[in-house]
């Protein structure tokens, strides 16, 4: 594996000297130049990754996963040792790890343990072209970070320096590494450069040597794009460096016409061309989502079989997209039997950072999935999209990249100059910004304001105001924004904010276990097999034309039938998905189960893998929360600029015991009992939990149980809640929008009254549009359980909920106590001498006095009021 002529190789000591000088720099490079597997290399050779760890953020799991693998080969490591890497409920780095891949939400997830992200000495956001919301709050609190790391991480990095303190000790006893020699040299010269301020610090000679310079954290940025100068603007006009190169050659071909609504028959095709008059090599293309690339992956399968058997060889099909279970995604990471050409079906999940080794030939369709996020309406859309150029040149540099390759695009040339956008909107200007924003929140920065928020690129503020809203109903937020202690255990959870404050309240409730079965089906996304559900045209058939006994039309249409029965049964989406899952454990994770219920076995073992996880964080995240303290709306400022300047959250947690929250009722286990009772639902004659199961076999919650759930799920979905219309079934939400809406047919059916009318109020899961509006995994609802919630529902003062108002208050408080106190000081003719007055300046710079100088106005205003009243 040489890899010493890769393009970026050749730039390694300019880059090494740019880092070195500045704590920003921007690397940019052609796909394939070497920007994800060799720039940590560079900089572990170069001595980084001694003070911390050298840390590369991914946008996708299957990205950190395979150049993690990568990189441990190339280096002849094994894969968890030097380099390791860390996604979600998966983590392969131990204390010796130098290089950690890790994806970019799992880096934002460590920073709510560690705000100063101490562990890292180097942290490499890579592909940033691609602007994941992850990515983009990254930026954000990074620079927040950088800005503050002559004073505030200092305090962090003093164990590291005195680590190295041991390091250097030893050192002198044994053998010199040529990375110590480089930081002592570097030391020293710091030391020079800092003295005077390590005396006012007060640290001790070698940790003052020590500190400045090893112990800042850098930024490396790296994009396929010439984003440079953007990125680089953000970043305080730090340096860019532009590699130019890729590793060999791509053939792009464009078609005659464009097949914008054709693209996938014209993708099959053009891959059976491939595989019937092209050299060995194999196929990569690109289409939309798992619907669409399953039907490829069929029809390539059924077309192959068709050809002449000496006109082309033997073809493997391996569909590739996120919801397709790990072990299975790896799959196309192997490589295929000699002669048998590999056909790779895959969405946008391929395009960036992974290199399948033997693609020679990639298809692009020209379009993709796109989620946008509409926050007048609060309505989630998936549309097919056009793809930007700069994704164009992504997906044809998977061809190329172990050998020379040709993309063939299916859109014409003329279309990809003229009409095909630059770049593809930044996911933080078109999706909910809920989760990113309790995110920040739980990050406790000091001084943050939501709504001004140094965003690379700023989301709308209508995005951002529904997020703060959302947020407070669900009790995340305090009226002054703060975080609660309830928001803080549901940044804990890797789920959606809805769901895990579903989660929290089913905690409360006893009924956890039921929850996050929910969760987990809901997290799946595809349980249902191609063509099934409560409402589909399968279960349909079953009752007007009945399919010849013994034929697969019958046994689709008997599963739909069944189907439709539960979904009648179990009233609404997610109590059916609950019974669903709950049957299939009490018959012992069967195929036939699944196959009998018109389900997906890929998608429910999927869900049970998401679900064995959760039940894990839950156990975790509830302890966490039964000792929290609650966090006061006035303090909860103050504490979080304490866990800034004191440590790790997760110390100050441990430390604090706070009232435990009602313990769970019996039946209602946390997670550890879960995953016990799993494994032997079936054969031991209990259902989950331990429960007996019912005489026909089924292990389902009780009627009171059921309640609860929907109880829980009412709380979660609080901004959710839709009432129907008086006379007839139209549903009106009842959120600030009061936006109308039916239904979805697919969502399952719900029982109505003698008039025909369905239950009058609704959670839904998703407010979609595709034809018009409609409301998607609905589950009926009590008044009793609204009532309460609709208070919070009224319009909130979302200013004061951003942080902004109240420092601002906060402030006008603090000046004007200020001119007060120096008018009366003024008058008792005791004027302070300069440096006296800067010094109480300085002082009242800080939140506490701040509050103090707050509440002093506040009392001599009342006692103004006072006075004038008599
Ligand atoms: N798993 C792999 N198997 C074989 N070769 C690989 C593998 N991963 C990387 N390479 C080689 O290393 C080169 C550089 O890959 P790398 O992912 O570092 O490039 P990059 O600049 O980050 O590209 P991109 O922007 O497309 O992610 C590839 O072109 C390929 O030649």
């Amino acid at each position: 594996m040489d890899t010493s002529n890769l393009p970026i190789r050749q730039y390694a000591a300019d880059i090494l000297a740019a880092v070195e000088k500045n704590d920003v720099v921007v690397v940019i490079g052609e796909t394939g130049s070497g920007k994800t597997t060799q720039l940590s290399q560079i900089l572990l050779e170069a001595g980084y990754g001694d003070h911390g760890m050298i840390g590369v953020t991914q946008p996708r799991r299957v990205g950190a996963v395979t150049v993690a693998r990568r990189v441990a080969e190339e280096r002849k490591v094994e894969l968890g040792g030097e380099v390791g890497y860390a996604v979600r409920f998966e983590n392969r780095t131990c204390s010796s790890t130098k290089i950690k891949y890790l994806t970019d939400g799992t880096l934002l997830q460590e920073c709510l343990e560690d705000t100063h992200l101490s562990k890292y000495q180097v942290v490499v956001l890579d592909e940033a072209h691609e602007r994941s919301l992850n990515t983009d709050i990254l930026f954000g609190v990074i620079k927040k970070l950088l800005a503050s790391q002559d004073g505030a991480r200092c305090g962090s990095a003093a164990a590291a320096a005195a680590s190295w303190q041991q390091q250097q000790k030893q050192q002198q006893v044994g053998s010199s590494s040529r990375s110590s020699s480089k930081l002592a040299a570097a030391a020293a010269a710091a030391a020079a450069a800092a003295g005077p301020q390590q005396k006012r610090l007060g640290v001790g000679p070698i940790m003052a040597v020590a500190m400045p310079a090893q112990h800042r954290l850098k930024l490396l940025v790296t994009s396929a794009t010439l984003d440079g100068e953007k990125f680089s603007a953000y970043f305080n006009d730090c340096p860019v460096f532009n590699v130019p190169g890729r590793c060999f050659p791509v053939d792009v071909i464009h078609s005659q016409d464009d097949h914008m609504q054709d693209y996938a028959a014209a993708a099959v095709d053009t891959a059976l061309q491939i595989h019937m008059q092209q050299p060995p090599g194999d196929i990569l293309i690109f289409l939309t989502g798992q619907a669409e690339i399953d039907k490829a992956v069929q029809r390539l399968n059924s077309e192959v079989c068709k050809l002449p058997a000496d006109s082309a060889g033997e073809l493997l099909v391996l569909p590739l997209y996120a919801a397709l279970p790990p072990e299975l995604q790896l799959r196309v990471f192997r490589p295929a039997q000699p002669g048998v050409r590999r056909c790779i079906v895959a969405t946008n999940v391929a395009e960036t950072s992974i290199t399948v080794e033997g693609v020679v030939y990639v298809i692009d369709s020209g379009v993709m999935k796109l989620k946008s996020y509409n926050a007048a309406s609060g309505m989630d859309s998936l549309e097919v999209t056009a793809i930007s150029r700069v994704q164009a040149a992504q997906r044809a540099g998977r061809a190329g990249r172990t050998r020379p390759g040709k993309c063939f695009r299916l859109y014409t040339r003329r279309y990809f100059e003229r009409q095909m956008p630059d770049t593809t909107p930044p996911e933080i200007c078109r999706t909910s910004l809920a989760g990113a924003v309790l995110g920040l929140k739980a990050l406790g920065l000091p001084g943050l304001d939501v709504l001004s928020f140094d965003f690379l690129d700023p989301p709308e503020q209508a995005s951002l105001c529904e997020a703060l809203r959302q947020l407070y109903v669900l009790d995340a937020l305090d009226v002054d924004g703060g975080i609660t202690p309830t928001g803080r255990a549901m940044a804990a959870l890797p789920l959606e904010p809805a769901l895990a404050r579903a989660l929290l309240e089913a905690h409360k409730l006893g009924c956890l276990e039921e929850v996050i079965t929910v969760a987990a089906m809901l997290s799946a996304e595809h349980v249902f097999a191609a063509g099934q559900g409560p409402e589909s045209r399968a279960a349909a058939n079953a009752l007007t034309n009945p399919a010849p006994p013994g034929s697969s039309a019958a046994a689709q249409a008997e599963a739909g039938r069944k189907l439709k029965q539960l979904a009648e049964e179990c009233q609404g989406d997610h109590l059916l998905l609950l019974r669903l899952y709950q049957m299939w454990a009490a018959a012992g994770f069967t195929r036939d189960f699944v196959q009998a219920h018109g389900l997906e076995l890929r998608g429910m073992n999927f869900a049970r893998d998401i679900r064995k996880q959760l039940a894990a964080v839950a156990n975790f995240g509830s302890s966490h929360l039964q000792q929290q303290r609650p966090v006061s709306a006035s303090s909860s400022q103050g504490q979080q600029q304490q866990q800034q300047e004191g440590g790790s959250k997760r110390r100050r947690w441990d430390e604090d015991k706070g009232p435990p929250l009602p313990s769970p009722t019996a039946g209602s286990s946390l997670g550890g009992s879960l995953l016990r009772s799993e494994g032997s639902a079936g054969s031991r004659g209990l259902g989950l939990d331990g429960r007996p199961l019912s005489r026909n076999g089924r292990a389902v919650s009780s009627p009171e149980t059921l309640e609860k759930v929907r109880r829980a799920l009412t709380v979660g979905f609080a901004n959710r809640i839709a009432r129907r219309m008086r006379l007839h079934n139209g549903y009106r939400t009842c959120n600030q929008k009061g936006a109308l809406a039916q239904v979805h047919p697919g969502s399952s059916q719900l029982s109505s009254d003698d008039d025909g009318l369905l239950p009058e109020w609704l959670i839904y899961h998703e407010f979609v549009a595709t034809s018009r509006p409609f409301l998607r995994q609905v589950c009926p609802t009590r008044y009793e359980w609204v009532e309460p919630l609709l208070p919070k529902l009224q319009e909130v003062d979302v200013q004061r909920l951003s942080g902004g108002k109240l420092r601002a208050q906060a402030a006008a408080a603090a000046a004007a106590a200020a001119a007060a106190d120096a008018a009366a000081v003024a008058e008792a003719g005791q004027a302070a001498d300069g440096e006296a007055g800067a010094q109480k300046l300085a002082r009242r710079n800080d939140d506490d006095a701040v509050n103090a100088a707050r509440q002093r106005y506040l009392q001599r205003k009342q006692a103004a009021a006072a006075g004038k009243k008599k």
